[in-house]
């Protein structure tokens, strides 16, 4: 780290401190990772990376009520909005000299609708249980346009985050010290939602499995493209996870009554995880585990048993190594469009 401003309670942090930044840090499974990365290292230094900073400024009561030695940082950046990515990630340049682990998890669903016919055709189909682990054509979104034009759900669960990445390659390629980039990903990619000459998905009613696909298939390609020079991607399912999002699908008070049949659900089903705790079991595991070790064509689903014992299942990813290339060239392409309206 660089300036004394940012060492909180006026402590300099010193190089052996891990340095940590997750995006959508003021919730749900964002703010669970913060407090179990907390718990397992109180040591490292831990920068929440939120749009508002009311609610980051709560979450970091919240975790410093906890951790009362802890040493965290806020940064405002909106990642669906381009050019807030681009000042946050000078501020990040003047604030540290490396990052260790970057936690790319805000992302959003908006105002999603249930398909109720798909979802009781499924109830008496062979595919019931893989309905209910992935939310497979139950799921339809609105989605809209940002004023630069980009789709919304791109914008904030892919291409904003990808662009806070090549703005901060400097501090996170160091060959000799590896750094983590790891994805909130979800089993709701589904490769047929995703179209390589409509990667926005402007067309389309599922943005949110689209772009969770797309975040899969730019995972492959910045390992291929970035391993070398130290930085390594990691995908993750938190599995179903009882968040603002999903109360965004349902009212909460419906939830909690069908609690008990997801607890039964769980029977069949490990990725029912439920709560933040738990579906940010993946996102810890991940937190040093040796980059090299892992298998970048694999997705890490947090997994609950039906005893409610937590676990990291490892599930080989289906990704098209075309699509995924294709995709990379038209990020790159558009990254330079940005950079020269906003650089
Ligand atoms: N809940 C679930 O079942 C599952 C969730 N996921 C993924 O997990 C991740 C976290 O979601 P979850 O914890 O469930 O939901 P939450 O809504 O609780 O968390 C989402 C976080 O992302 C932040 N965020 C949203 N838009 C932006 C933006 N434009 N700029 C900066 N931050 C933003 C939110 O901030 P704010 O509070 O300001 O809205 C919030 O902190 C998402 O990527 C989601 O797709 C994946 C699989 C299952
Ligand atoms: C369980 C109940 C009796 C009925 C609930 C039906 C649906 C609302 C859910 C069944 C599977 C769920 C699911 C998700 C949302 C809610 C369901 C469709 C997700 C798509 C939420 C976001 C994700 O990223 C996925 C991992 C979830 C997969 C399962």
């Amino acid at each position: 780290m660089k300036e004394a401003a940012w060492s909180v309670k006026g402590r300099w942090t010193d190089a052996e401190r891990k340095v940590v930044m997750v995006t959508g840090a003021n919730s749900g499974i964002g703010l669970a990772l913060c407090t179990r990365l907390l718990a397992r290292e109180p040591s490292l230094h831990l920068c929440l990376a939120c749009r508002s900073t009311v609610r980051a400024e709560g979450a970091r009561r919240e975790l410093l009520a906890a951790h009362p030695g802890a040493d965290v940082a806020l940064l405002r950046v909106d990642v669906s909005d381009v050019e807030s990515v681009y000042r946050a990630a000078q501020q990040i340049k003047q604030r540290y000299t490396r990052l260790d682990y970057l936690y790319l998890n805000a992302g959003i669903m908006p105002n999603p609708r249930i398909n109720w016919s798909a979802y009781f055709s499924g109830l008496f189909s062979r595919n019931v249980v893989r309905m209910f682990s992935t939310g497979e054509g139950l799921l339809t979104q609105e989605d809209s346009v940002n004023e630069d034009g980009l789709q919304h759900v791109f914008t904030t669960n892919v291409f904003g985050h990808f662009i806070l990445i090549r703005q901060l390659e400097d501090l996170l390629c160091h060959p000799d010290t590896p750094s983590q980039l790891v994805w909130t990903s979800s089993s709701n990619a589904r490769a047929s939602a995703f179209n390589a000459s409509d990667p926005q998905h402007k067309k389309g009613c599922e943005p949110y499995s689209s772009s969770k696909y797309a975040v899969d298939l730019l995972s492959v390609v910045l390992n291929q493209q970035y391993n070398e020079k130290g930085l390594y991607s990691s995908v993750v399912c938190p599995g179903l996870v009882m968040t603002n999002m999903t109360y965004n699908i349902l009212p909460a008070f419906f939830w909690t009554l069908i609690l008990p049949i997801m607890w039964l659900i769980r029977m069949f089903t490990n990725t029912y995880t439920l709560s933040p705790k738990n579906g940010a079991e993946a996102l810890v595991w991940l937190f040093g585990k040796k980059p090299v070790s892992l298998d970048p064509l694999v997705k890490y689903k947090s997994s609950t048993s039906g005893m409610g014992k937590n676990y990291v299942q490892a599930d080989k990813m289906n990704v098209n190594l075309e699509d995924a290339e294709r995709f990379f060239e038209y990020l790159i392409k558009l990254e330079a469009e940005m950079n020269e309206k906003y650089k």
